[in-house]
């Protein structure tokens, strides 16, 4: 058997000294697709950052508020996704002149989200989807062993948001990801973790689930 990417064993999770989360036991193996659930401020987050801190391999993140930088341009901010691969020297010329190849990486994943002209664009004159698409490009153009997605596609239309989830889950072997959507959730997910009351209170594997037993999670 390999060993887990992560483990949380008896975890208490929470921030400043306030716990969020008790007696949280959870591992995550390669090739799972995981989707947290539960009710609005029920600590999805939370068991991200904890899976975030606690994963060793290479991670994507989709964070809930995107982690953007308003000031600088789409491209660069899809760049970020990749500067820890360059050194200083190389990421100082890449902000202030991008060369061709590197443009090209980025407008391939741009085209992807369906922001392909838009990579000279400040981002702070973006939408909120438009802003969430830069947030999913910037993952693609990272690659990895594990996306982490907060809400990866709240801020985009069902049709499109549908689409870029499924496109998001293909590209990495695995996934965590915390969705508002049922239907959404049973149909990407291999594994179903489902939070309330401070603790886990649910972890089957999707195929096993129906929109019912999710139900219950929000009551
Ligand atoms: N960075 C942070 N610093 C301090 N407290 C935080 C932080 N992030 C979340 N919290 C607190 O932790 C609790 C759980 O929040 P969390 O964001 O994990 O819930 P969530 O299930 O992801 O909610 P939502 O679905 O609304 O995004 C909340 O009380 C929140 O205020």
């Amino acid at each position: 058997m390999t060993a887990p990417l992560v483990g949380l064993q008896d975890q208490t999770l929470g921030w400043g000294g306030q716990a969020v989360l008790r007696g949280i036991d959870l591992s995550l193996s390669a090739g799972e697709r995981v989707v947290l659930l539960g009710r609005s401020g029920v600590g999805k987050s939370t068991l991200l950052a904890a899976l975030q801190g606690g994963i060793a391999a290479r991670v994507a993140l989709v964070p809930q508020d995107h982690g953007l930088v308003g000031s600088l341009s789409v491209f660069h901010n899809v760049w970020m996704g990749v500067l820890d691969d360059h050194g200083t020297a190389s990421n100082l010329r890449t902000l202030v002149w991008p060369a061709k190849a590197q443009r090209a990486r980025v407008e391939a994943v741009l085209e992807v989200v369906g922001l392909g002209t838009l990579g000279r664009r400040t981002v702070g004159r973006l939408s909120g989807g438009q802003r969430q698409r830069v947030a999913l490009a910037r993952a693609l153009l990272r690659r990895g062993d594990v996306v982490l997605g907060d809400e990866p596609v709240t801020a985009l239309d069902p049709s499109q948001g549908a689409l870029l989830l499924t496109h998001l889950v293909t590209q990495f072997p695995t996934a965590v990801l915390a969705l508002h959507d049922i239907d959404q959730a049973l149909r990407t997910a291999t594994r179903i973790v489902g939070l309330r009351g401070g603790g886990i209170v649910l972890d089957a594997p999707a195929a096993d689930l129906t929109a019912v037993d999710l139900l219950a999670l929000y009551r």
